[in-house]
């Protein structure tokens, strides 16, 4: 096992280093890189899709590349005028609603964003679950009228109930993701009427063909996002995003770009707005310049051995 520690350009999802574990399996590598904030029991579910990365592969693929979003972090105007003009991509997903930056700025970061793209990009935003339902509202009408449209705000709320309660008063698309990827039941949100597009992500759901058995059974349109893997973590996403038989809008999967570099030479960084579908994950052969401080491989180490353990006692039922 490799433990890797990679730097980001700029602070994302409270972090500023990427870690995790590269497993290597019979057919592959996996990538095992649940963010610290996941229980020893959230984090069976980010093995099992290492696992099947590693030791079983994928489905075979319906298409052999897939349109992405560039993801802007909470950046000033400028820098995310750049970030995503220099992307090539078409689609533009833009953090807001964080306790660093005020509606106002992220008002801002979306007319830069709109400025970079021209009229025929698609601008979509995540709240990671921020808001009340009043604040959603409030926000969104500002937010939708600085990107002159938006494509459709992620998780604007913490509960499928509120989700639900946005929904039903703003005409911007609603998109759930961690109502998804960390619930108990994923399903509800189709059921409740409380979004417009599943967000799936490999990791959190526990594979591939778990993404698919979800995607399936909600009925609605997906998108794939990445957990800011490298990009052996992130061929995962690609191989899901390949095997959905619907793909109706570009994906979460343009991440490479919030790192500063990656394990493997062979970086899935996007071209012109679209990366490869891969049957195998890249080899980490750039592992040797991030593997990560001594006591950082202890850490990991520790936290596989007891997912592992996890693992074994949850399959055992
Ligand atoms: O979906 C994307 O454009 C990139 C991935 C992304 O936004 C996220 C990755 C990992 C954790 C989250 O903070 C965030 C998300 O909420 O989707
Ligand atoms: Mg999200």
């Amino acid at each position: 096992m490799q433990v890797y520690a990679l730097p980001l350009h700029n602070r994302f999802r409270d972090i500023t280093v990427r870690e995790g574990v590269l497993l290597h399996g019979s057919v592959g590598w996996g990538e095992f890189c649940p963010f610290a904030d996941y229980s020893d029991g959230e984090s069976v579910p980010w093995l099992a899709a290492a696992l099947e990365a590693s030791e079983e592969g994928w489905p075979a693929p319906v298409r052999d590349r897939v349109e992405v979003n560039t993801t802007v972090p909470i950046v000033p105007p400028e820098r995310a005028h750049e970030l995503v003009h220099r992307s090539g991509c078409r689609t533009a997903k833009v953090k807001v609603a964080d306790r660093r930056a005020t509606l106002a700025e992220d008002c801002a970061r979306l007319e830069a964003v709109r400025d970079a793209l021209g009229p025929s990009g698609a601008i979509r935003v995540d709240a990671n679950a921020a808001w009340d339902v009043d604040t959603a509202v409030r926000a969104l009408a500002e937010l939708d009228r600085a990107a002159d449209g938006l494509e459709y705000a992620e998780q604007p709320c913490p509960t499928v109930e509120d989700l639900a309660a946005v929904r039903r008063r703003v005409s911007v698309r609603i998109a759930a993701d961690e109502s998804i990827r960390r619930a108990e039941d994923p399903l509800k949100v189709a059921v409740a009427g409380a979004a417009d597009v599943a967000v799936l992500k490999v990791a959190p759901l526990g594979g591939v063909r778990r993404a698919l058995e979800v995607a399936e059974a909600c009925g609605l349109p997906c998108v794939v996002s990445s957990a800011v893997e490298t990009s052996v973590g992130l061929a995962a996403g690609l191989a899901l995003a390949g095997a959905l038989p619907e793909l109706d809008f570009a994906c979460g999967l343009g991440t490479m770009s919030l790192l500063r570099g990656d394990v493997s030479t062979r970086t899935l960084s996007p071209v012109d707005g679209y990366l490869p579908v891969l049957r195998q994950a890249p080899e980490p052969d750039a592992f040797a310049q991030f593997a990560a401080a001594d006591e950082v491989q202890q850490v990991w180490q520790d936290r596989l051995a007891r997912v592992r353990a996890e693992l074994s006692r949850t399959s055992a039922g």
